[in-house]
């Protein structure tokens, strides 16, 4: 049964014919994720079966623990994982919504004092942000903002002023904080904000551990040999914002579509962004001696490191350019689906941040793919004007992803 439906998602794969581009990549992954739910459902797939029909599909499948995983599905298990645990506390304990929220709030005033530390330090660094989480209830903005801070300043450590003192032990240090604030035993205000935000929602512990392991992996690591460790890399600094984020969101209570599915949206949003994010940054980076792109795909297109370096805009770049931008582009359209499915509130600022950011692929066009020496800038006149569309997509109900079953 499993093959059939496998056959049936997505044609030609179980052959082999996979991954030549990216249309083929989007099924392999929707073909993987039918797998998953299958194996979660506790369907009972059986290896020697999918073996038989693939060997290609057989060595992508979690049936060994041998087996290696590509990034890929690794990634799509935390997604499962989080969406079974926002299912499990939707069922013992619906989360309240509006005025009555309010009454939950703490009185304590210190708690209060590093929520109120936490909205400073959103409204500084993420203006258009912060704005639109104005729009959401009382409790869910505090969370959001508590999440905001423990991301911010997790990337600060490898990317601050600070950061040529970084060491991995000092990331150690930081992953035992976690794991104390989500235990109870906050370090600091801002760790107590988030410690008091995760008693309140159900949020899990990996993604934050994942942010840090792709902090980990920015200290050691300056190459990324194909898509797939690329992506690995963006799940951990960004696609685990999406996860950290749903959980406070809300999914909309109207809303058919399923858990897992907000969840891999939530997730194409964030690895879409950190994409984009490298796309503009590729000048930056290379002069701290990084390089954010796929080298096999650079080897394709005639490129070398050097070629980075020296900053030529090229036609063979220009090419490349355009294979990349049109791979984040993507991510950004399996992002939208999930958007509506937030609850109302929490529409608006996802939008306002997923349609500014990805203006940010034609300004990099724009600039005719000089994103070595130009800066890829969404200027004032349309950031404005994003955030009126932004509000009027939010306004659009929720419709089915896929499945209708939660
Ligand atoms: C509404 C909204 C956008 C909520 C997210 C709020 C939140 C907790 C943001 C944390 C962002 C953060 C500080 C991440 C640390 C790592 C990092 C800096 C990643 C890059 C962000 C861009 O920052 P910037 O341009 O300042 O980069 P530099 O440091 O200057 O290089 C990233 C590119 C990642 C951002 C990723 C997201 C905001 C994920 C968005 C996804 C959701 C909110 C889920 C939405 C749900 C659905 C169903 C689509
Ligand atoms: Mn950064």
């Amino acid at each position: 049964m499993a093959i059939t439906l496998l056959r049936a998602a997505s044609p030609g794969l179980l052959e082999g014919h996979h991954l030549p581009n990216p249309i083929a990549r989007r099924s392999k992954v929707a073909s993987w994720r039918i797998l998953c739910s299958l194996k979660y459902a506790c369907l009972s797939v059986d290896p020697g079966e999918i073996a038989r029909a693939s060997p290609v599909y057989s060595s992508l499948m979690t049936v060994s623990p041998a087996v290696l995983l590509s990034s890929e599905q690794k990634v799509y298990d935390v997604v499962l994982r989080q969406a079974a645990l926002l299912k499990r506390q939707l069922i013992i304990a619906p989360l309240t919504t509006g005025e009555s929220e309010l009454l939950l709030l703490p009185r304590n005033s210190g708690l209060n004092q590093a929520y109120h530390r936490c909205r400073e330090i959103c409204e500084e660094y993420a203006k258009t942000f912060y704005l639109g989480t104005m729009l959401m209830t009382e409790e869910r903005r505090r969370a959001i903002w508590a999440i905001y801070v423990w991301c911010r300043r997790t990337d600060e450590l490898v990317d601050g002023p600070n950061a040529s003192h970084i060491t991995p032990s000092a990331l150690d240090r930081w992953e035992k904080r976690l794991d104390d604030l989500f235990a109870g035993r906050p370090y600091d205000m801002l760790d107590a904000a988030l410690s008091d935000t995760i008693s309140k929602f159900p949020i899990d512990i990996q993604p934050f551990r994942d942010m840090i392991e792709g902090m980990r992996s920015d200290l050691r690591k300056t190459r990324y040999k194909n898509f797939d460790e690329l992506y690995m890399y963006c799940y951990y600094v960004a696609g685990t914002v999406g996860l950290m984020s749903v959980p406070v969101m809300g999914i909309a209570p109207e809303s058919k579509a399923t858990t897992e599915s907000v969840y891999s949206a939530a997730l194409a949003l964030g690895i879409a962004n950190q994409l984009t994010n490298i796309l503009r940054d590729v000048g930056e980076d290379a002069r701290r001696g990084r390089i954010y792109l796929p080298q096999d795909e650079l080897a394709e297109a005639g490129l070398s490191d050097e070629d980075i370096f020296n900053g030529v805009v090229s036609n063979k770049w220009r090419g490349f350019m355009k294979r990349q931008i049109k791979r984040a582009r993507m991510f950004f359209e399996e992002a939208e689906r999930g958007v509506t499915e937030l609850s109302q509130a929490s529409r608006w600022p996802v939008w306002a941040s997923l349609l500014l950011y990805r203006q940010i692929l034609d300004e990099i066009e724009a600039n005719d793919y000089n994103n070595f020496t130009k800066r890829a800038y969404v200027g004032k006149a349309k950031k404005l004007l994003a955030l009126p569309v932004a509000y009027g997509r939010s306004l659009l109900t929720p419709c089915s992803l896929r499945n209708s079953h939660k």
